[in-house]
């Protein structure tokens, strides 16, 4: 195997960063925004796009900066409360980068996104052709979730920010993401802690989930280390690259880019991925979940097989025909995700048969596998 790049050659071969940037950093407790932090994010985007690089920032800080603007004395409870105060903050945001891109001769892009834009293969594709647009006018897209119109209940959320950015490094293939937050990177133990070590390098997300220690409830940002580090899985996964490190540190973003050992790097795991599988595979909402026996298990995911119905045990969910599914072994861990060739009624009804069987079942049988190799993405 040939040995992994060091950071310096990663971070010069980084030609698209997505830089993401949490509440903490933004604001205070109070709300109040941090204007001068801003401008100093502003003016490190506004120096790697004159130098060539496209850039693209995710920003929170909606809740935080509508807290302050309206003086509320926390958080609000209710959906409709937080929506409207996200939406007095979203406006205050962006006032904020487009003051500070201008003086640098660049104008701030404001993109919401909801996750119904990214589930949809044709909006998403359009999300990226206008990303793509933007570079091409010298503008900085300043993204986040729309949080005026996501619907909670419904779970039609991106989830959190540090979940969109990596979709959105995914989305336009960015060999590194930044996830800027108020600790230098991941810590092996509670970063209060005096005896906390900062880990310089990670190689596998999954060997490190359990140092994300939960933060108290009620605080204004979402995500948590737990949504940084499933972040740095969904990058690395794809054959990318993530680093976690302090967005108040000055000059950061510039510092990092040039190669200075700054924050925690997660490194890519094996090659970079297609754009159609890493939309399969992160970034589109399964509608359901087929369970897999072993040997099926191991046709997927060792051999690179489609999935034949002989080897699925159980369905969950409602779905239809050329809808997204996970693929679970019989532990329930996901294996892989693809497209169905059936709805899950039908799916039910042929599940543990061979070809020859399914045509007398549906009295019809066209398609040889449920999940083609094609159209299926394995999680790694
Ligand atoms: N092992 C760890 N190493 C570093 N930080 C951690 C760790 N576990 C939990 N955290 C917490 O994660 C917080 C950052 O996540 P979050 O609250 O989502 O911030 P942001 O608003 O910047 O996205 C830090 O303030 C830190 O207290
Ligand atoms: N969309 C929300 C941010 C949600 C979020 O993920 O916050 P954070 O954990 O600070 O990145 C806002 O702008 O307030």
């Amino acid at each position: 195997m040939p040995a992994a790049p060091h950071r310096s050659e990663i971070v010069a071969g980084a030609h698209t960063v997505v830089a993401k940037v949490g509440t903490r950093v933004l604001t205070a407790p109070d709300g109040s925004l941090d204007v001068a932090r801003i401008e100093s994010l502003a003016g490190q985007l506004a120096a790697l796009a004159d130098a060539g690089r496209r850039v693209a920032l995710v920003s929170s800080g909606a809740v935080g900066a509508g807290v302050g603007r309206l003086k509320l004395p926390g958080r609000p409870s209710g959906l409709a409360q937080l929506q409207a105060v996200a939406a007095v903050g979203q406006s205050r945001l962006i006032e904020a980068y487009n003051g500070a891109l201008q003086s640098r001769g660049r104008h701030a892009a404001q993109v919401l996104l909801t996750a119904d834009d990214l589930n949809d293969r044709a909006r998403y594709l359009n999300v990226r052709n206008t990303l793509t647009a933007l570079f091409e006018y010298g503008a900085i897209p300043v993204i986040n979730e729309n949080d005026t119109v996501r619907v909670d209940e419904l779970q039609r959320t991106v989830g959190d920010n540090d979940r969109l950015a990596a979709v959105v490094a995914n989305l336009l293939r960015a060999p590194l993401l930044v996830l800027l937050s108020d600790v230098e990177g991941l810590y092996d133990r509670a970063p209060d802690d005096p005896d906390a070590r900062l880990l310089p390098t990670v190689d596998n997300v999954e060997t490190v989930r359990s140092l994300a220690v939960a933060s108290p409830a009620g605080v204004m940002s979402r995500g948590g280390m737990a949504s940084k580090l499933e972040a740095a899985r969904l990058v690395t996964a794809a054959g990318e690259n993530a680093i976690i490190a302090n967005g108040r540190r000055e000059n950061v973003l510039v510092d990092l880019l040039a190669g200075k050992p700054i924050g925690t790097l997660f490194v890519a795991q094996g090659g970079s991925v297609s754009s159609r599988k890493r939309w399969l595979g992160s970034t589109a909402q399964p509608s359901g979940r087929l369970t897999l026996d072993a040997g099926a298990c191991r046709a997927v995911t060792e051999r690179g097989s489609s999935l034949l119905a002989v080897g699925i045990s159980a369905v969950d969910g409602g779905f239809d025909k050329g809808d997204l599914v996970a693929l679970c072994d019989g532990a329930g861990s996901e294996v892989a995700r693809g497209l169905a060739n059936y709805s899950a009624d039908e799916i039910r009804r042929i599940a543990g048969h061979g070809k020859d069987e399914i045509a007398q079942i549906l009295g019809h049988c066209p398609y040889d596998s449920v999940v083609h190799r094609d159209h299926l993405a394995l999680v790694r």
